[in-house]
């Protein structure tokens, strides 16, 4: 679904990918790595946030040079960190992602309000919100999203048990789907969900 050919990236003091080239299929592809190693960066790069210094990135054959905003499309991908939207309330956030996924399912967002326990933070500005929560709604949105390509930060960064459990559960349910792939950053391997293929970033 995505292709990687010979991507090259540096920030000023430092390179992190020399002509790197990656295949990632349909279900869960971990990306691993130490702090500070790049998965991030490598993030942002295959969401076309990040412009490459060389390569090429396509998915489902759209090339992101050629068609950025047809490549764009086809990919979820929001910043654990973002200060975007801090001004919308989740019910506007999720709007809005609503209109840009064409496939974004509405009856399984209900489902994910209800099982991150998000229906009292609905109304708040995402800025009010708990670390925790803010993520959960970036989660919901991922989850709803039916993007081809979604792309996830440490998804279990600052979640309580609960929603953990929960966010597992649909990692491996994403780990069986025939039409969406799933790239996953995180320091280690998440607990019970099958992985379609790991990234190995070093320490
Ligand atoms: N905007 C930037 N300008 C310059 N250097 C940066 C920038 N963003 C990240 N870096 C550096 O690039 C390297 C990779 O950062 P990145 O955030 O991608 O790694 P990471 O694996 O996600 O780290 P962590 O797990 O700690 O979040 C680090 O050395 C970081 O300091």
């Amino acid at each position: 679904m995505l292709q990687v050919l010979k991507l090259c990236f540096s920030y000023p003091n430092r390179t992190l990918f020399t002509d790197w080239s990656a295949d990632v299929g349909p279900g869960v592809t971990l990306v691993r790595g130490g702090d500070g190693c790049g998965k991030s960066t490598l993030l942002r790069l295959l969401a076309g946030l990040l412009a490459p210094d060389a390569g090429e990135l396509h998915i489902h054959g759209v090339s992101l040079h050629d068609a950025p905003d047809a490549y764009r499309a086809k990919v979820f991908f929001t910043e654990p960190r973002s200060e975007t939207f801090d001004r919308l309330t989740p019910v506007q956030y999720l709007a809005a992602q609503r209109l840009r996924y064409p496939a974004f399912d509405e009856q399984l967002l209900d489902r994910l309000v209800d099982g991150l326990a998000l229906d009292e933070q609905m109304s708040k500005q995402l800025y009010m919100l708990s670390t925790g929560s803010r993520r959960k709604v970036f989660l919901a949105a991922a989850f709803a999203s039916g993007a081809a390509l979604t792309l996830l930060d440490l998804p279990f960064a600052a979640l309580d048990k609960a929603s953990i459990g929960f966010v597992t559960g649909l990692l491996e349910d994403a780990s069986a789907h025939s039409n969406r792939a799933w790239v996953v950053a995180d320091y280690a391997a998440p607990a019970r969900v099958p992985l379609a293929g790991v990234i190995d970033l070093g320490d």
